[in-house]
């Protein structure tokens, strides 16, 4: 297919929390003739999730809370229920989400086990997700969990048998979407 794309230019549009750049591009079309595109681009960095589940109890355990990004887009409530997950920041994804399982669900995690990689929202975002799964049981609880008081987060730890989360894609009690890929990964293997 030889070299599609060239003369990349970044500008950036707004440098906040995270960073919102303009960029410029030479694209070749399929049908051979160069055209120029511009893109807008939101990178916030990369980040990892995991489900965590117990066999034997037949449960899950998830973290709602309140996003206001879905709030705006016709959630009803804006709290969401999720699979934990965090910001890599420096952290390998491993190291990150053993950390955030920890702060965000008070369970301390000997173990987890990498599944994959998947760029959340292609089109917009430059986030790369990497997903993990882990057992849990009573025993891994070291601390209260609920997120860092100091980032001001403000996390329900919900635990619930597995078919109820199943029937939540369902019902849109649980609709994001990288919690529904764990939920289906789980399903798919017979892991609960
Ligand atoms: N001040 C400020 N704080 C922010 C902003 N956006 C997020 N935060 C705070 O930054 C922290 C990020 O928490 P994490 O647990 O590291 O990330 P997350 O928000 O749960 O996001 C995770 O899941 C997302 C997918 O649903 C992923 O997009 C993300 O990479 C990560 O894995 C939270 O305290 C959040 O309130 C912002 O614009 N301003
Ligand atoms: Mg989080």
């Amino acid at each position: 297919m030889g070299n599609r794309i060239k003369n990349i230019t970044e500008r950036t549009l707004h440098k906040g929390w995270a960073t919102l750049s303009e960029i410029f591009f030479d694209y070749k079309m399929s049908a051979g003739n160069w055209t120029h595109k511009r893109r807008e681009s939101y990178n916030r960095g990369d980040g990892a999730t995991i489900l965590l589940y117990n066999k034997e109890k037949g449960t899950v355990i998830l973290v709602k809370q309140f996003r206001v990004s879905a709030y705006l887009n016709q959630h009803k409530t804006g709290f969401i229920i999720e699979a934990c997950a965090g910001m890599l920041d420096d952290d390998s994804p491993e190291t990150c989400i053993i950390r955030e399982v920890e702060e965000e669900t008070g369970y301390k995690l000997p173990k987890v086990t990498k599944l994959f990689d998947a760029y959340s929202s292609p089109g917009a975002l430059t986030e790369k997700l990497h997903y993990f799964v882990g057992e849990y049981t009573s025993e891994m609880k070291v601390s209260s969990g609920g997120g860092v008081e100091t980032e001001q987060e403000d996390i329900e730890i919900i635990e619930m048998p597995f078919k109820t989360a199943l029937q939540g894609i369902e019902t849109g009690e649980i609709a994001d979407a990288k919690t529904i890929i764990l939920l289906q990964y789980l399903q798919i293997n017979n892991l609960v």
